[in-house]
């Protein structure tokens, strides 16, 4: 057993998870349950009454994170130690959003002033291109961006880019290219004019197969359409920590803008990653972003644990995760602009969570983290909900909305509203068979069949779930969610006792897929490998089945 599983908390959640009372118990029996059970931060409001939950249990989650040295590990990543130990690395993302007046020190050196000098070369880039001063090859200004990389270089900017929406620049359109699949690059360049096309290729490592891959297409369709080797300077820039490989492939090295080995992949957006979202919001509002970011890492960083909004949401996850067998979570946005924050929380999650050893490579005897899966309410509710609602797995729930709408016409955010907190309260309160068997009084059914149909309309409720509210979606309150997303990762894989910033299973499969593509292009078929493998790659060589 690890030390975890051993200690006398973690022993004492256990039994306590086995009476923990319903929540229509919970309810009934105190009427001030929401307000001890909600708090307000960073312009989110978290109502988490509607958890398994009591002071008993909190207390004890509580208890469970102090004995983990939560608070301890926080400061060590805010101080840039170096957490992520397999690699070697300090975890700074926080330090993106810090003020200018902040000293950070990484590796025995202040990195604020090159977080400040990287801003201020993206609003000078971003001022240049908006305003039609940056001309392509033609003299023609730029109308369409398209960013190129994948994983945390392509969904940061395009899920956040597409949940700010209402502050775009009617004039710039943008279209992110991940997949190496050549139909999602060749879709996109039907649409595009090389004179007015900017590239921007985002990748940290400046290695990643399908972000070159799709370079290199896109720079052969510019020099097919017209365009010279002199005139890519003009429509390519990269953000990469790697510069020389990036202007060995012949981005011009005014054009390159920097990023840290301090900043993971799944981290990024808030670096000169996010240059796609301030090209289409603006600075101002991408230094809202930030700050929004910077007010939730404050809260982090200094709320006690009893009232701090990442930690509380972790710990609850964990606490269904551990000791009731949940093996996914779901995220269920409200608000058709956030509609891709669950894929973009999938990443961040299962990336940074999914391990099983712990730090000193002991193997974890207890789940680490979910499935993380979600999408937009009310879709949702007219297909997977009814699993969540009497399926046999459990499965807890983040319901995410705006008070305001930015599209406020007729009753639409009234409805929205009330199929938000309507599903909440079925979740928690279900439907007992007295109240099945009841509501179907006046119906012509027999008397057996009545109570064979309230056996299926009963719904067992005591279904966890958050609610999250702002009162709009701004930059500000986007990036105060965000923050708040990876540092619930964080607190739990701080108890988890896992590092959450790295990603070896991702590398593995990098490493094989190369070896596979030299097995495809050789001049014999394939036997080296197992059997399956080998047939398959020797299928695909000959092109049919
Ligand atoms: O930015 P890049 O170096 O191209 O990396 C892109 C992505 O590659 C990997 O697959 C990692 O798992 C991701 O975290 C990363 O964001």
């Amino acid at each position: 057993m690890t030390h975890l599983t051993q200690s006398s908390t973690w022993q004492a959640l256990s039994a306590h998870s086995k009476n923990v009372p319903h929540m229509r118990e919970l309810f009934a029996t105190d009427a001030a349950r929401f307000n001890k059970m909600s708090l307000t931060a960073c312009g989110l409001l978290l109502d988490y009454s509607k958890n398994r939950a009591t002071t008993e249990t909190l207390d004890l989650l509580f208890a469970l994170a102090s004995n983990s040295q939560l608070e301890a590990k926080i400061k060590a990543m805010f101080a840039g130690e170096i957490i992520n130990t397999t690699e070697k690395r300090a975890v700074l993302h926080t330090a993106l959003r810090s003020t200018a007046e902040q000293s950070i020190i990484a590796e025995g050196q202040d990195i604020v002033p090159e977080v400040q000098q990287t801003l201020n070369k993206m609003q000078g880039f971003v001022s240049s291109v908006t305003s039609g001063q940056w001309k392509g090859y033609t003299g023609k200004a730029i109308t369409d961006i398209v960013s190129i990389g994948i994983g945390g270089s392509f969904l940061g900017p395009k899920i956040v880019s597409q949940a700010l929406r209402p502050y775009w620049n009617p004039e710039l359109k943008c279209h992110f290219v991940a997949n190496v699949d050549g139909t999602s690059i060749s879709e996109k360049l039907k649409l595009l004019d090389p004179e007015t096309t900017l590239f921007i290729m985002s990748s940290k490592s400046f290695g990643t197969q399908e972000t070159l891959t799709n370079t290199l297409t896109a720079r052969e369709w510019f020099l097919a359409k017209g365009g010279l080797q002199s005139d890519v300077a003009k429509h390519f820039v990269a953000v990469t920590s790697n510069v020389a490989k990036a202007t060995d492939f012949g981005i011009d090295a005014d054009n390159i803008f920097p990023m840290w080995d301090w900043v993971g992949g799944r981290y990024s957006l808030w670096s000169a990653i996010g240059l796609p979202i301030a090209l289409l919001i603006g600075m101002d509002n991408f230094r809202a972003l930030l700050s929004g970011a910077h007010q939730m890492d404050e809260h982090f960083a200094n709320a006690p644990l009893t009232e701090n909004m990442p930690v509380i949401m972790g710990l609850l996850s964990l606490w269904y995760g551990n000791f009731f067998n949940a093996q996914s979570h779901v995220v269920l946005t409200y608000d058709h602009y956030l509609r891709g924050l669950p894929a973009y929380f999938q990443q961040l999650d299962m990336e940074s969570n999914g391990k099983s050893v712990t730090l000193n490579g002991t193997d974890v005897d207890y789940s680490t983290g979910p499935v993380i899966w979600g999408g937009e309410g009310t879709n949702g509710q007219h297909a997977y909900h009814q699993l969540l609602h009497q399926g046999t797995a459990l499965i807890p729930a983040d319901f995410i909305m705006p008070l305001q709408s930015h599209n406020p016409i007729g009753e639409h955010h009234d409805q929205l509203a009330s199929n938000c907190f309507g599903q909440t309260q079925a979740l928690m309160q279900g439907r007992t068979f007295d109240e099945a068997l009841a509501e179907l009084a006046n119906s012509a059914l027999s008397a057996t069949e009545k109570q064979l149909i309230a056996k299926h309309k009963v719904m067992p409720g005591n279904k966890p779930s958050n609610t999250l509210l702002m009162d709009k979606l701004t930059p500000s309150t986007l990036g105060a969610l965000i923050a708040l997303y990876e540092h619930r990762t964080f607190v739990q894989g701080a108890i988890w006792d896992i590092n959450s910033f790295d990603q070896w299973g991702v590398e593995l499969g990098k490493d094989l897929g190369n070896d596979v593509l030299a097995r495809i292009g050789a001049t014999q078929n394939c036997d080296a490998l197992d059997a399956s493998s080998n047939a398959l790659i020797n299928l695909y060589r000959q092109g049919k089945i």
